[in-house]
């Protein structure tokens, strides 16, 4: 990568011209309807059929960003190929802007980052953008202006006439956003945008991203790093084996998931190690019992009696020691839960010393919804790449467009 070790340069996002505040059309950005992609190949072995999306609707609104989640294999990249009209569906509908995926329009109207931009190492921020201008045919005067624009928008500005190999890779992100910022999108597309940046070089093209979505513009963001989508995404969609596992607000998707709740209690002499007694039901854990011989007991709970404390109707509560309190925790659907183990422990002389409650994170809401990493319903054996040379996650917006005519061609 260009211009590893050096610095990010003093990072300024500049003004929107009015022209990157342009409202969309409508509403609705994307629209997509049960769109389908089957990939066909041929090997040795006869023909393969890889379902690589099986029927996803969504819709992205005006001005919001909109997260794409899943694990490898779930399907985004065949998407947003779709999108942008690189490859066709097998079977569905979508329009972007309300224009048909793949229509001249439609393309003219979103812009594309990739994961990996590649910029020839002889250029500057500016002869790139330039280079990216032509191929967009534009002309030289509104290509001039642009890249003043988008220089200034992205922080480039003072950097503007160094070779790009002496960039860090954020500088080189915030470069990929201006290229796909220069024909002035409604829509951008945003291909792993963060990936592979320190926390400055995030936070940067962060920045960037909430200034073009406070504009009006509309992002579709494919990312890997759960944190980044919790902290500038509106919406995500979680795919899995080519299907919508869950679509909707982050706060919405985790309020369907469990909570948990965390209590201390007080230890006493009373509320110590011990081994079980057999008086009441074990204090289950969700760990495995460690049986080496140093092992300690689990915890339990006794009464100021010595009595240990009869806790079986809350079977998923854990016991960790604190410093000076033993901690319970235990998930749960209903604030009744709480208030029958609150109630327990204090009629038991407990005395709680902290209480809270959490909600999933998205980390905990994905692992729900997809559990482990599952790929794509494969006809026969294993997944066939026939992209070849043409990697999508790698192709500039020019390559895109030619690499569609290619796979037009052969479909
Ligand atoms: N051109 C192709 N020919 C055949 N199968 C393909 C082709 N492109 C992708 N696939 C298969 O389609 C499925 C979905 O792939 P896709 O790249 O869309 O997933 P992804 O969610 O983007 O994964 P990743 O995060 O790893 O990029 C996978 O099983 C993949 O092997």
């Amino acid at each position: 990568m260009p211009g590893s070790g050096l610095s990010n340069g003093t990072f300024n996002a500049g003004k929107l011209s009015d022209e990157d505040s342009l409202a969309a059309d409508s509403d609705s950005v994307v629209n997509v309807d049960d769109l389908k992609k089957t990939y066909h190949s041929y090997t040795w072995r006869g023909r393969k059929h890889v379902q690589a999306v099986r029927g996803v609707s969504l819709q992205a609104q005006r001005g919001e960003v909109f997260g794409l989640l899943g694990p490898n294999g779930a399907g985004k990249t065949t998407l947003i190929k779709m999108l942008l009209g690189v490859i066709r569906p097998s079977a569905g509908r979508a329009t972007v802007l309300g224009q048909s995926i793949g229509s001249p329009v439609a393309r003219s109207r979103v812009g594309y980052l990739p994961e990996s931009l590649r910029v020839d190492r002889h250029h500057t921020a500016r002869s790139a953008l330039r280079y990216y201008g032509r191929l967009s045919r534009m002309d030289a005067q509104s290509i001039a202006r642009r890249s003043d624009e988008l220089l200034e928008l992205v922080g480039l500005r003072g950097r503007d006439r160094e070779p790009v190999v002496r960039f860090s890779k954020g500088m080189y992100q915030r470069l990929g956003l201006a290229q796909a910022l220069l024909h002035n999108p409604d829509l951008l597309v945003l291909d792993e945008p963060t990936d592979g940046l320190d926390p400055v070089g995030r936070n940067e093209v962060r920045r960037v991203i909430e200034r073009l979505r406070d504009a009006g513009k509309t992002i579709f963001l494919n990312s890997h790093i759960l944190q980044e989508v919790e902290l500038v995404c509106s919406r995500v969609a979680i795919m899995a084996a080519g299907q919508l596992k869950a679509i909707g607000a982050i706060d919405q998707l985790a309020d369907q998931g469990q909570h948990r709740v965390t209590i201390d209690v007080l230890q006493t002499a009373n509320a110590a190690a011990a081994p079980h007694s057999t008086n009441a039901a074990p204090h289950s854990t969700n760990a495995a019992p460690d049986l080496s011989p140093n092992a300690e007991p689990p915890l339990q709970l006794f009464d100021q009696q010595g009595q240990l404390i009869d806790l079986a109707g809350f079977p998923t509560l854990q016991f960790t020691r604190q410093r000076v309190a033993v901690r319970l925790a235990m998930e749960y659907e209903s604030q009744a839960q709480i208030d029958q183990l609150v109630d327990r422990l204090r009629q038991s002389g407990c005395s709680i010393v902290g209480l809270s409650t959490a909600g999933e994170s998205l980390e905990q809401t994905f692992m729900r919804l997809v559990g482990p990493a599952v790929g794509s319903d494969v006809s026969e054996e294993s997944a066939v790449d026939s992209l070849g040379s043409v990697d999508g996650q790698r192709e500039t917006q020019s390559q895109a467009i030619q690499s569609m005519a290619v796979q037009e061609a052969g479909e």
